[in-house]
C-alpha cells in the first residue's frame, strides 16, 4: 500500500531572470484581428459588456478547496497564501483528515473529509464563497450537485464552483451553465458572471494558445507533440509517475484520441492531432506544433502576428527562439517561440511551454476565481518577467 506523506512545504524560490518578451503597442488592425478571431472561436457576438480587472475586493474571499492533498491543490494552497483578498477557509482529503494543513500562514487549518452532505450544508449556511474541484476525473459530480442543492435549499445562487478536471469541459453554455474558463481565448466578462466554471486542461491550455492566431490560415489539421512532466500525471501510482521507470526514458502514451485531443479540437472548432509524451522532470510541459499553412508566409510575418495577437496578455510572452521547458517550471504563463518555417513557407513549427501544475492548472483556476469573485484576474499572480516560481515539492508515490 502506498504511503503518502504529507507533502508540502511552501516555497516560493525567488529567481531573478532577464525579461525576454518584446511588447509592442497593439495597433487597431492587430486588436480588429484578434477580436474577430476570437469571436469565432467563442461563437459569440461581440461583448458590449465593459470588463473591468480592477475592482477592489469589499472582504477576504472563502475558498474551500476539495482533493488540496495532490498537485493542483498544493500549488493552489501556494497561490492563496499570498494572495491579497482571498482565503482558504476548508481543505477536504480522505488521507489526510484530521492532519494540520502545512505550507499556509494565513490561518491554522486542519484537513476534513467533506462528504457530500457537509458541501450541501455548508453551501446552504452561506460558508464559503467558492469551492475548487481538484479531483480525478469522474469523481465530482456529487460534490457539484451537493453545492447546487445547498443553495437551492437556502433558496440562493450557488456560490463559485471552478472543477480542475475534464468533466464539464465539453458542455455548451446553451446546454448548462458551465462555462469553459481560459480567459485569454474565452470571453472574460462571461467568466466574471459565471458560477460554474470548467477549468481547462494543462496540454490544451498550451496548445489552444500556440494555435488560436494560426487558425484563420490552417491549410489541414495540425499535430502537436506534447512532453509533459511527471507532475501531470498527478499522486495516484502509474507508470507515468514512476521515477525509475522515468530515468533517462521517453514515454508516449495515449497516441490517439487522448482527452485533450478532443478538447482542444472541440475548443479551437479545429481538428487537432494531439501526441502526448512524459518525461522525467517534475513540472513543465513543452508543446512542438507543426501547423500547415493556407498561404505561404514568413517566419516573421507569423511572429508579428503572435505578438500583436497577445500584446494585451499578461500571462502569455512570445519570443523569436524555441522556449526552454525548464525555464517556464513554476511560472504563471505560456512561452510561446520558434516559428520554424519550411523552406515552401506552408508549414510553420511553433513551441510552446506552460507549467501543467499553475497556468495548465492552479493559476488560470486563480484567475477564473479572481472573475469571478470580482477581483483584479491576476491579484496573487506572479507576472512572467518577475521571475517568482513557485515549485510544488513531488511525492514518491511508488514508495512502498
Ligand atoms: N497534475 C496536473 O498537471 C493537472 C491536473 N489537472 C486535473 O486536476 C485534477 C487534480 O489533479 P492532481 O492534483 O494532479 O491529482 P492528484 O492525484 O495529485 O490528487 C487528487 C486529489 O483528489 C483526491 N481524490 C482522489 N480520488 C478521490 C476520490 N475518489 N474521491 C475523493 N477524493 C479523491 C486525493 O486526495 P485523497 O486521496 O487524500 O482524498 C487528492 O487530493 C485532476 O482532474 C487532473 O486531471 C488539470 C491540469 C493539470
Ligand atoms: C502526464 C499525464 O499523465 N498527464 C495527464 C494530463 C493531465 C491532466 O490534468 O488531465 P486533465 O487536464 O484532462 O484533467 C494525462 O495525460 O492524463
Amino acid at each position: 500500500m502506498m504511503r503518502i506523506q504529507p507533502c508540502f512545504n511552501s516555497k516560493l524560490t525567488l529567481l531573478l531572470r532577464p525579461r525576454t518578451a518584446t511588447r509592442t503597442p497593439t495597433p487597431p488592425t492587430a486588436t480588429m484581428f484578434r477580436s474577430s478571431v476570437l469571436r469565432s472561436l467563442r461563437n459569440v457576438a461581440p461583448s458590449t459588456r465593459a470588463f473591468s480587472t480592477s475592482a477592489v475586493a469589499e472582504a477576504e474571499k472563502k475558498i474551500a478547496l476539495i482533493g488540496a492533498r495532490g498537485y493542483t491543490g498544493q500549488a493552489l494552497i501556494s497561490l492563496v497564501n499570498a494572495h491579497p483578498s482571498l482565503v482558504i477557509s476548508h481543505v477536504s482529503s480522505r488521507e489526510l483528515a484530521g492532519k494540520p494543513l502545512d505550507g499556509y500562514s494565513k490561518a491554522q487549518i486542519t484537513y476534513s473529509n467533506l462528504s457530500p452532505e457537509d458541501i450541501k450544508n455548508m453551501e446552504a449556511e452561506g460558508e464559503v464563497d467558492a469551492w475548487v474541484m481538484a479531483l480525478p476525473n469522474g469523481v465530482c459530480k456529487p460534490m457539484v450537485e451537493s453545492v447546487l442543492a445547498g443553495a437551492k435549499k437556502a433558496g440562493k445562487k450557488n456560490s463559485v464552483v471552478v472543477d480542475l478536471s475534464a468533466d464539464y469541459r465539453f458542455d455548451e453554455p446553451r446546454d448548462t451553465n458551465w462555462i469553459y474558463g481560459l480567459p485569454e481565448l474565452n470571453d472574460r466578462s462571461k467568466i466574471s458572471q459565471a458560477t460554474l466554471i470548467s477549468n481547462p486542461g494543462c496540454y490544451a491550455t498550451g496548445a489552444q494558445l500556440a494555435l488560436a492566431p494560426l487558425i484563420p490560415h490552417l491549410s489541414s489539421p495540425p499535430t502537436v507533440f506534447g512532453v509533459s512532466g511527471y507532475s501531470g500525471a498527478g499522486t495516484k501510482p502509474s507508470p507515468k509517475n514512476d521515477t525509475t521507470n522515468l530515468q533517462d526514458n521517453l514515454i508516449p502514451y495515449s497516441l490517439t484520441d487522448h482527452i485533450h485531443e478532443r478538447e482542444i479540437s472541440h475548443r479551437l472548432g479545429s481538428k487537432v492531432a494531439f501526441i502526448p509524451h512524459v518525461g522525467q522532470w517534475f513540472q513543465g510541459i513543452s508543446l512542438t506544433v507543426s501547423i500547415p499553412l493556407a498561404k505561404t508566409m514568413t517566419s516573421r510575418e507569423i511572429r508579428n502576428l503572435y505578438t500583436e495577437f497577445y500584446a494585451s496578455e499578461k500571462l502569455v510572452e512570445i519570443i523569436g527562439e524555441e522556449p526552454s521547458v525548464k525555464d517556464i517550471a513554476g511560472q504563471h504563463g505560456v512561452r510561446i517561440g520558434g516559428f520554424g518555417v519550411n523552406q515552401a513557407g506552408d508549414r510553420v513549427v511553433v513551441v510552446a511551454t506552460i507549467d501543467n501544475l499553475l497556468k495548465g492548472a492552479a493559476t488560470q483556476c486563480l484567475q477564473n476565481l479572481n472573475l469571478a469573485l470580482g477581483v483584479g484576474e491576476f491579484d496573487g499572480i506572479p507576472l512572467m518577467g518577475s521571475g517568482e516560481r513557485l515549485i510544488v515539492p513531488a511525492v514518491n508515490v511508488h514508495q512502498k
